[in-house]
């Protein structure tokens, strides 16, 4: 193998067109010199977009999609059509991902018209939340699967990219292939226009709190039995703490609605993680979610503990006051702590050192408000991305302390297959940096019913009635979001 090739990205200053059409000439000329070389990645420049007026394009056509925006941090990626999916299953899922990984980097050539941490090759998708997926529902999402689209645009606060992939088996000579990425370049659609859909108004926001919720798996009576025994177990110190959860359904129709539903969510939570990912015509999982797994930025892990909630209040002063109330309440204090804890635990053999502040603050959303302690991390030189995330992967603010005796209760008392909500779900480029958020606020439309999924943790002096609340405030914004199609 030509490592030369592989290791210099081309990063050019240009300064005209027509040099930089040489440039790009030269290069894919040299690409067909190299048996080794199996793909090739061009990134250019291009006018910046809306995403999501991309992804309603994007989303009208088959196959998968990708989205992923964080509003306030102006950042975004709208993918589309798979060129390779990495997937697996089971235990080792995240090593062997990052092997297949390591293959796909090492046969591939990167051609950038500007250095760029996003420009390159760059690996989207998720993984499930237990090594294995179980039931139907979830059919076409694996327990890990990253793909490698055929084009992606990258935007962040300066610049829009436009990223494309090809498999050089496909082209016979280069001018084929210099010609292919010419015509994709000048096809780039034009999406400025922000993304309005007429049912995209403000409504008042909050799912009614007098409309019935739609039934619940578990059902309150299930949900009842559940957290006491739960508590019992905790009292019998079997596991200390335990993340439970309920799957809601509603009737779902309209293909398009996915993304008017996501441009209600990016509306009212600016300040979370916004997804979107479609497998195929029927399988789309999508959310905003406030939680961050990990992000890594040259060597370093930025993670965080997110687990204890309050409503957000009516008036400035009743939620302040209700900010006070969680940041004294010793039952969410208890459960924020088991997962700073156990973060900490884990990096320590990742990491060199770990930084966090001594006390959590409040993280505020539109419907409820949380504790948080951010968390930061410098990485020993050898730990990989995969590594990091099967370590963290689950936290206790979604599954529980300690995890392996919290587990098969997760199991047995929730009637329905978690798939990929509260899984790890994000994007990682070539030279492993990414982010990759928990996968909770979220829902999974299959074609003919919504569900959507969220849960709270479980401590000693948990009350079934207010678990039960509190996951409702958390369903109320996604189904407030869909009940306007
Ligand atoms: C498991 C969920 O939330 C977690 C994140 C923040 C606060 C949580 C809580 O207070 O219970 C949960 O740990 C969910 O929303 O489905």
């Amino acid at each position: 193998m030509d490592t030369d090739l592989k290791s210099t990205i081309p990063v050019l200053a240009l300064d005209s067109a027509q040099k930089a059409d040489q440039h790009l000439k030269e290069f894919i000329k040299d690409l067909f010199q190299q048996p080794s070389i199996q793909q090739a990645v061009f990134t250019f420049p291009v006018d910046n977009t809306d995403p999501l007026s991309l992804l309603s394009s994007v989303y009208k056509q088959e196959g998968f999609c990708y989205y992923w925006e964080q509003p306030s941090k102006q950042f975004s990626i709208v993918a589309g059509e798979s060129l390779i999916k990495l997937s697996s299953a089971g235990t080792d899922r995240f090593s062997d991902i990052q092997e297949q990984q390591q293959e796909v980097i090492s046969s591939t050539a990167t051609f950038s018209a500007l250095s760029h941490p996003c420009a390159g090759l760059m690996f989207l998708g998720g993984f499930s939340f237990f090594d294995e997926m179980q039931q139907p529902l979830w059919d076409s999402f694996e327990a890990a699967s990253l793909v490698v689209p055929k084009w992606l645009i990258v935007q962040d606060s300066e610049h829009t990219l436009l990223t494309l992939t090809f498999h050089l088996d496909t082209f016979d000579n280069p001018d084929e292939l210099h010609q292919e990425v010419i015509r994709r370049i000048e096809n780039v659609p034009d999406k400025k226009q922000s993304f309005n859909s007429e049912n995209n108004s403000p409504r008042d926001s909050e799912y009614k709190n007098n409309r019935s919720f739609p039934e619940s798996s578990p059902n309150y009576k299930e949900w009842e039995t559940s957290v006491n025994r739960s508590v019992d177990f905790i009292d019998e110190q079997k596991f200390q703490k335990i993340v439970l959860a309920r799957q809601i359904s509603v009737p779902y129709e309209s293909k398009q609605s996915a993304v008017r539903f996501i441009s209600r969510l990016r509306e009212q939570y600016p300040n979370c993680s916004c997804f979107l990912v479609r497998q195929d015509e029927d399988h789309t999982f999508l959310g905003a979610t406030p939680e961050k797994l990990a992000s890594f930025k040259d060597g370093k892990l930025f993670t965080e503990a997110l687990a204890g909630s309050i409503q957000r209040g009516q008036t400035p002063e009743e939620d302040s006051a209700l900010a006070q109330n969680l940041s004294f309440s010793s039952k969410n204090q208890k459960e924020h702590q088991f997962v700073v804890r156990d973060i900490e635990q884990r990096l320590k053999s990742l990491a060199h050192t770990v930084y966090r502040e001594e006390q959590p603050k409040v993280k505020k959303l539109s419907n409820v408000q949380h504790l948080y302690t951010p968390i930061r991390a410098d990485l020993k030189p050898d730990v990989n991305v995969m590594s990091v995330l099967q370590q963290l992967h689950p936290t206790p603010a979604v599954g529980g302390y300690p995890w392996e005796e919290a587990a098969p209760h997760i199991k047995e008392f929730e009637n329905f297959d978690r798939g990929w909500y509260a899984g790890p779900i994000g994007w990682l480029n070539g030279s492993g940096n990414g982010e990759f958020a928990v996968a909770i606020r979220s829902g999974l439309l299959n074609g003919t019913h919504a569900h959507f999924f969220a849960g709270c943790g479980i401590v000693a002096d948990s009350d079934a009635q207010s678990e039960w609340e509190e996951t409702n405030l958390k369903l109320r914004p996604m189904l407030s979001a869909f009940e306007y199609d």
